[in-house]
């Protein structure tokens, strides 16, 4: 390739602003222009709103935030989501005061005074009217915390004010990538790191001796801290190590990432080095806390508390601004505010709140003061710092220098929030497997229709935002940048035969631990024709299994599923899953250790109304919601079979080694050959590896009727 043909940084820069508007108009289309058009009740019932609540308590939370305490408002009679004509009592009434809805822990959702039953229907003035934003910081039965992104003085308690919270599109992750690629796109050419130059192949990664521990050019002798680590783990270490610029860690399903990734980080503080850890999701980042921890290493983790996992929130940077040395000043003021929001509440005259009022405000500015010192005595004496990409680049950390960027799941994240902490590193080692599905991108699923035209830089057309920077080096550097873990942890060899020759070179070993393993290995497990086979294929080729098309019910109900768009299904099928689950459990398996999923949301639907309440700890799952996760036995259902051929999702090969991939012991996978086996070549080899090495059935439709 010629120097001119390379993508320039300020080329690359302007197609992922162009991108990421693009990204975020179609999620404002599923999400944002939903709470627009709809009124408050109808994003009640979608699961996006909770109504007619009242203000029961105030505090100071974490980091001095306000914390509204919500709860239903008992002038209300019936279910707080009721719609006005349905007068029926709540079902949940004494037990669960909520209806059924998706708000979380951790999500974003604007706080406002309800619109009054008069007001016009379509009543986008409740976004409209004075309100806060803020995060969900506790979600119960009865009522629910939102700690309000600024300190807000105008919700006051008992004012018999009432509420109603709606979660938000959440545009606040679009500001960092747009700041990082605005950056990228306004650098001189000399302003360029070493790194970046290297990133975008205007230079080659600095080569590496063939022993990559020789001591003046490589790693140097590299004594492992945890002595199982096998061979290509501990390869993959040393080349991390050796590496002057980049480094691609490429972990198959089960395969030990993650581990790795701890003895890295171990072998980088013995080498002194300060290090910053990240991952797209709060999960990936808790995940290596969490193993990092009996390390006894000083970590610090940043983020919200809110969407920590309990387990790591000793390390979190708010609760350590509280609990260490260094808290002790934050403390006093801390105190002081609560008892002057306690006084506000036993004062009755407007103008004395009014002057309490000032009085917090001018104590949170002091308060907030104390705190930044605080905080950057705990961050710059740490050497290993943890947050998400997004969460890099906060205040705490924009200035800070480290010698060594590690990005776990890399090939799930955005190229544009990976820049957030790259700007300013001098080395990265991200870790992924680009062979499963990439980060879900809302844009490029839009009808054509949908989209608009994107003007894109010559060098960057064609680009898109799940071509991750992962896949991004492996095309521009080939196989020298990355090394493969080998050894996989999790299924039995037959399981993992067909994903290792299709993709991954057939490299992939089972560890002696799991190759053989069975259900019948499980504790109070029979000896049955399932429990004793690792791999099950019940082909319904034939025609006999026809997907249907998820028509909307009609009633004019906003329900989840229209949000979704067209969605297949395909009941029989579902009978064959129910009854293939019905039988491990009959077998002895426990309901939780066995996962049903799909990649058609409608499916999911059919199969949730057959088996949730049949089954309760039985987890059923999107394809797409499942990457990351394992369970004992895995059923997968395929839904498409139609004269066409046509296979839809299922073309996507990732999406089907995220399926595959997921299970330790059984993997039963219904299907219809015919129509698979004409979507691609990779479906092609599957289909005909399961006819060859699956225990092979064929459904009699007659056996399903119930
Ligand atoms: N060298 C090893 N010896 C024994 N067990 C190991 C070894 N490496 C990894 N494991 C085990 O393999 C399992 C998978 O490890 P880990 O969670 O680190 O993998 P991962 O590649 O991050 O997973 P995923 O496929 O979900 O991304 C864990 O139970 C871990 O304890």
């Amino acid at each position: 390739m010629s120097k001119d043909d390379h993508l320039s940084i300020s080329d690359f820069a302007t197609a992922q602003l162009a991108l990421l508007s693009q990204e975020l108009a179609a999620e404002k289309a599923t999400t944002s222009q939903l709470l627009e058009s709809s009124s408050p009740k109808t994003l009640a019932r979608a699961g996006l709103a909770i109504l007619n609540l009242t203000l029961s308590n105030l505090r100071t939370g974490l980091g001095g935030k306000t914390v509204l305490e919500l709860e239903p408002d008992s002038s209300i009679s019936g279910p707080p989501i009721s719609n006005s004509t349905s007068k029926s009592p709540s079902k949940d009434q004494g037990g669960q005061a909520f209806g059924q809805h998706d708000i979380r822990v951790g999500d974003l959702v604007h706080v406002a005074p309800q619109p009054k039953g008069g007001e016009k229907k379509r009543e986008k003035i409740g976004l409209e009217a004075k309100g806060s934003d803020g995060v969900v910081v506790k979600v119960s039965g009865r009522g629910l915390q939102v700690a309000l992104d600024r300190g807000e003085d105008n919700i006051e308690e008992g004012s018999g004010l009432r509420l109603w919270v709606v979660k938000l599109a959440n545009e606040v992750t679009y500001k960092r990538m747009n700041w990082s690629m605005e950056r990228m796109q306004k650098m001189e050419d000399n302003a360029h790191t070493t790194l970046m130059r290297v990133l975008f192949g205007m230079e080659s990664p600095a080569p590496l001796p063939s022993n990559l521990e020789d001591p003046e050019t490589g790693a140097g002798v590299v004594e492992f801290v945890d002595p199982t680590l096998n061979e290509s783990q501990k390869d993959a270490i040393r080349f991390a190590l050796a590496a002057r610029e980049v480094a691609l860690i490429h972990g198959p399903p089960g395969t030990g990432k993650t581990y790795t990734i701890i003895e890295l980080i171990l072998q980088l503080l013995q080498r002194n080095k300060r290090i910053l850890v990240c991952g797209p999701s709060n999960v990936s980042v808790d995940n290596i806390v969490e193993r990092l921890a009996p390390h006894k290493v000083p970590i610090i983790r940043l983020g919200h508390p809110a969407r920590l996992l309990p387990s790591v929130l000793a390390h979190s940077l708010e609760v350590l601004t509280k609990t260490s040395e260094a808290a002790e000043l934050v403390k006093d003021i801390r105190k002081e505010m609560d008892d002057k929001q306690a006084s506000i509440r036993k004062t009755r005259s407007g103008r004395e709140r009014k002057a309490i009022y000032g009085e917090i405000k001018d104590l949170r500015t002091e308060y907030r003061e104390r705190e930044k010192k605080c905080i950057n005595t705990l961050v710059q004496g740490s050497k290993v710092v943890l947050a998400t990409l997004h969460g890099a680049g906060g205040s705490q950390v924009r200035n800070e220098r480290f010698d060594v960027v590690i990005i776990d799941e890399a090939s799930q994240a955005l190229e544009a929030q990976c820049w957030i902490p790259l700007l300013t590193a001098s080395k990265v080692v991200l870790a992924g497997d680009h062979l499963q599905l990439p980060p879900t991108v809302k844009s490029t699923n839009l009808k054509e229709g949908g989209k608009t035209k994107l003007e894109l830089p010559p060098t960057a057309k064609g680009m898109s935002l799940d071509y991750t920077l992962f896949d991004r080096l492996l095309s521009l550097h080939g196989q020298a940048i990355k090394r493969m873990l080998t050894t996989q942890y999790r299924m039995h060899e037959n399981i993992m035969r067909f994903p290792s020759k299709a993709l991954y070179d057939g490299k992939l070993l089972a560890a002696d631990g799991v190759k053989l393993r069975l259900l019948t290995g499980l504790p109070n497990v029979a000896d049955t024709e399932d429990t004793r086979t690792p791999l099950v294929f019940y082909d319904t080729q034939g025609g006999d299994f026809p997907e249907q098309i998820d028509e909307d019910e009609g009633t004019g109900k906003v329900s989840k599923r229209t949000l979704l768009g067209d969605s297949k299904s395909n009941p029989s099928e579902a009978a064959i899953v129910t009854k293939h689950v019905i039988a491990l459990v009959e077998a002895g398996v426990n309901p939780e250790d066995i996962a049903v999923v799909t990649p058609y949301n409608a499916q999911l639907a059919l199969l949730s109304d057959k088996l949730k309440q049949r089954f309760p700890g039985l987890e059923l799952g999107s394809v797409d919601g499942f990457q990351g996760r394992e369970k004992e036995a895995v059923v997968v259902s395929l839904v498409r079979s139609n004269l066409q051929h046509e296979v839809g999702f299922l073309a996507e090969k990732r999406r089907l080694n995220v399926a595959m991939t997921r299970p330790k012991r059984h993997l039963c996978i219904v299907g219809d050959s015919e129509t698979v086996a004409r979507g691609s070549s990779f479906l092609k080899a599957w289909m005909k590896h399961l006819e060859d090495n699956a225990d092979l059935r064929y459904p009699d439709i007659a056996d399903l009727e119930d």
